[in-house]
């Protein structure tokens, strides 16, 4: 894509698994992770990142500040120096403008400059104030053909106010904008639901499982973690290898895992998680053509920020896992059906005006033997 487009990027899809696994072949080294952090003002991200710098976990980890829109063309990096904990700070270069165009290509040239130090980094974090919507990033971070090899997106944290999510997902009555917490929590893999010292003592608990309740509403995969001053293990929030399609065991897990999907007190325009399942053999091509209508074209009205599932794909013995990311998707065969396992199709979606009928319907159109 060149610098000066001015239009979003075009919609890829991505399919096989060579395509993956083509970054890791073409360097010695495996990429980098970055973790996207994301969260509403005030909610803790730079208590996140300080204390992620401080800890002793013998990591090289860059920081990069990021102010989306702002006039500034350069922010700033903090690296941590291992063990011995000194930040050093460097500059990198941001274009100004739209993540989805100029700043794009930038912001990927940065990466690339911090990861080709001389000394390798272990993990970048991106904190993304200013930033309402962190899926053009993901969509830049995740499957992009400029990023070719050092870097890759690991998962979106978002950070959450215990105290004030309540009033940040309410519509604001004065504005018809909605409330961007929602697109936070919607795309993120991580949860951090901080500042909980901050519910009252006596009646925490229920405060806390209803807050949960809020969260799961709407995004239903996202791992949630409670957090005083954003303290969290590291090894909970750090390499999670949210979009490895590898890593199949974990869409596995959030999928059986998933207790509070059927959220049918909601109403459709409100952002929320919902599954369809079916056990039938699927045609491949079909289900390219069933995406592609239904996040590209919009054909059935859906507003679907993410997907992910399992599926049970004809003529193959592996189970397929699908991952898609706004327009963006991809489907790989990802290990052989166990013969312990039911075989069938679960597909889990976050977005808004989804409706379930519609969607298992039209999944029926991908059955093997249907027209
Ligand atoms: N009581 C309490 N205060 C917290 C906690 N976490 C962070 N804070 C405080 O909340 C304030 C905001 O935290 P920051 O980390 O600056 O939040 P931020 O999301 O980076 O803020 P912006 O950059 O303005 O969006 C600071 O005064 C923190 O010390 C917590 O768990 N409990």
């Amino acid at each position: 894509m060149e610098d000066s487009d001015e239009e979003p990027p075009l919609a890829v899809e991505i399919n096989d698994a060579a395509n993956s696994n083509q970054l890791t072949e073409s360097s010695e080294l495996p990429p980098v992770g970055i973790t996207v952090i994301t969260g509403y003002l005030g909610s803790g991200k730079s208590t996140l990142i300080n204390y992620i710098l401080k800890a002793q976990h013998g990591k090289k980890i860059a920081v990069i500040l990021n102010e989306f829109g702002e006039e500034l063309g350069v922010e700033r990096a903090m690296i941590n120096e291992g063990e011995e904990g000194n930040l050093v700070e460097e500059w990198v270069e941001l274009a100004n403008g739209c993540i989805c165009c100029t700043v794009k290509h930038s912001l990927v040239q940065a990466l690339e400059q911090l990861v080709q130090r001389k000394e390798r980094l272990d993990h970048i974090l991106l904190e993304t104030t200013g930033l309402a919507n962190p899926a053009p990033l993901a969509s830049v971070l995740w499957l992009d053909d400029q990023l070719e090899s050092d870097v890759r997106l690991d998962s979106i944290i978002t950070v959450v106010d215990a105290k004030n999510l309540r009033y940040q997902l309410k519509p604001n009555p004065d504005s018809s904008s909605f409330p961007e917490a929602y697109l936070q929590i919607a795309f993120a893999d991580v949860i951090i639901l901080n500042k909980v010292d901050l519910i009252s003592q006596h009646d925490s608990g229920a405060v806390l499982e209803e807050l949960e309740k809020e969260i799961r509403d709407v995004n239903s995969l996202a791992n949630i973690i409670h957090s005083v001053r954003c303290q969290v293990d590291l090894s909970k929030i750090l390499n999670c290898q949210a979009y490895d399609p590898t890593h199949a065991a974990h869409l596995e897990a959030l999928l059986k895992e998933n207790k509070s999907l059927t959220t049918k007190g909601l109403h459709d325009s409100e952002v929320r998680t919902l599954c369809i399942c079916d056990a039938q053999q699927i045609d491949l091509d079909k289900v390219r053509i069933w995406l592609e209508e239904l996040l590209w074209d919009k054909k059935y009205g859906m507003d679907v920020y993410r997907c992910k599932g399992i599926l049970r794909v004809r003529n193959s013995d592996e189970l397929h896992t699908l991952q898609g990311v706004r327009e963006i998707y991809e489907i790989v065969p990802s290990r052989k059906w166990r013969n312990e396992e039911i075989q069938m199709n679960k597909i889990v979606f976050i977005g808004r005006f989804l409706n379930e009928e519609i969607l298992l319907q039209s999944l029926h159109t991908c059955i093997v033997g249907t027209n």
